[in-house]
């Protein structure tokens, strides 16, 4: 619901203005696992045309027909092995909090910037936060998907939910949008770092570290999305920082869905060929996720080692995300002030 505009006196427009926000944005989260709330997050994620770009015609009968009956069961039980059970909600969500929280403590010293997060699908909203900050008299908002490679269906779904919010306004903030940073030197740094730091707590060094990160469809790469050679160029760099060669690191796509061919190599048969080929010891980084998900937490830490131990593999690390970590905040913190530049 809208909130009733304060009226026009030159008091509430002073009130209402000189202040810039800064909104973290991620994918999205269910708010809880049982069936309801998965087919509630699974439809709103499902129905994006940026995500799933079939015809209306083709995809709605597959999706309401067999998808939103089969899935939200299957993927709750999933969700349930990864679940935040002291704060009872997801993982993403928790980290995503914490992340908006520290940052805003950063600001200590600047009263004027107000940061707080939203959600693509699910709650809090991104018109609600947005709406909320202008309530609190930013007439400057900083949008940030938190997506270090640029892909369609994520960094520019974000922004078109947030311009969608302006939509409504009669009195619209001015908005910039926080650009991919696939290169960032302090990005590398934080990756390199805390690769560093957890191979460190091992007894045991990795024959190959996996670079994985989430697939999109191959067609949309084909149709020019940038997102591929983005996590090309993440790897390249983080290779290079570490002194590795390529066989070293290698470049996996996680986390397919549908029928349709997705960016290659994948990453579960790249785990399966590697401990049939006779790699004992095995490693995996997901640079392009900021923060620990279902799809780190379960399909990789979970789903992934168990595949690898299952074909002859021995030894299976998951190096978790950046999350809330000094390195990660360092890297958020980095992107905010360098983007809020001409706005402090
Ligand atoms: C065609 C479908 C999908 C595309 C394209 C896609 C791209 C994409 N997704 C992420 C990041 C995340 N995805 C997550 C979950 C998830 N992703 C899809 C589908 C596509 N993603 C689905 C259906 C789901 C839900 C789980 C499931 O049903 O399998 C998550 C985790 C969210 C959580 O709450 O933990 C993240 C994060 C990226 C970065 C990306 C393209 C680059
Ligand atoms: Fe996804
Ligand atoms: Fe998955």
């Amino acid at each position: 619901m809208t909130t009733a505009p304060a009226e026009p006196t030159i008091d509430n427009a002073v009130r209402r203005s000189g202040k810039i926000g800064v909104l973290l944005v991620n994918l999205g989260t269910p708010d809880g696992t049982d069936y309801a709330s998965m087919r509630r997050y699974l439809k709103e994620f499902l129905s994006d045309r940026r995500v799933i770009e079939w015809s209306r015609l083709y995809w709605y009968p597959i999706l309401y027909g067999i998808v939103l009956n089969t899935r939200p069961g299957k993927v709750g039980k999933a969700y349930e092995l990864i679940w935040n059970k002291e704060r009872n909600e997801s993982w993403l969500r928790t980290y995503t909090r914490n992340q908006a929280e520290l940052m805003a403590k950063t600001f200590a010293d600047r009263p004027q910037v107000v940061v707080d997060w939203a959600m693509r699908y699910g709650q809090p909203t991104i018109a609600s936060r947005m709406e909320a900050l202008q309530q609190q008299g930013c007439d400057r908002v900083l949008v940030f998907p938190l997506y270090p490679q640029y892909a369609a269906a994520t960094t520019a779904t974000v922004n078109d939910k947030a311009f969608e919010a302006l939509l409504k306004m009669r009195w619209q903030p001015a908005l910039r949008t926080v650009p991919a940073y696939p290169g960032d030197p302090v990005y590398i740094d934080a990756l390199a770092a805390s690769i560093s730091k957890h191979l460190a707590t091992l007894d045991w060094e990795p024959e190959v570290v996996l670079a994985s990160f989430h697939g999109i469809p191959k067609s949309y790469s084909d149709q020019g999305d940038p997102y591929y050679f983005q996590c090309q160029e993440t790897a390249r760099l983080l290779r290079a920082k570490l002194g590795w060669p390529e066989e070293k690191l290698q470049v996996t796509f996680q986390s397919r869905f549908g029928p349709e061919e997705w960016l290659q190599p994948y990453t579960d048969k790249t785990v399966e060929r590697l401990a049939k080929d006779g790699v004992k010891r095995l490693a995996v980084i997901n640079p392009g996720f900021v923060s620990d998900c279902l799809e780190t937490l379960e399909e990789i830490a979970g789903q992934a080692g168990e595949s690898f131990h299952h074909n002859g593999g021995e030894k299976f690390a998951h190096i978790p995300c950046l999350n809330d970590s000094a390195e990660g905040m360092a890297v958020l913190n980095h992107i905010v002030r360098r983007e809020l530049e001409g706005w402090l």
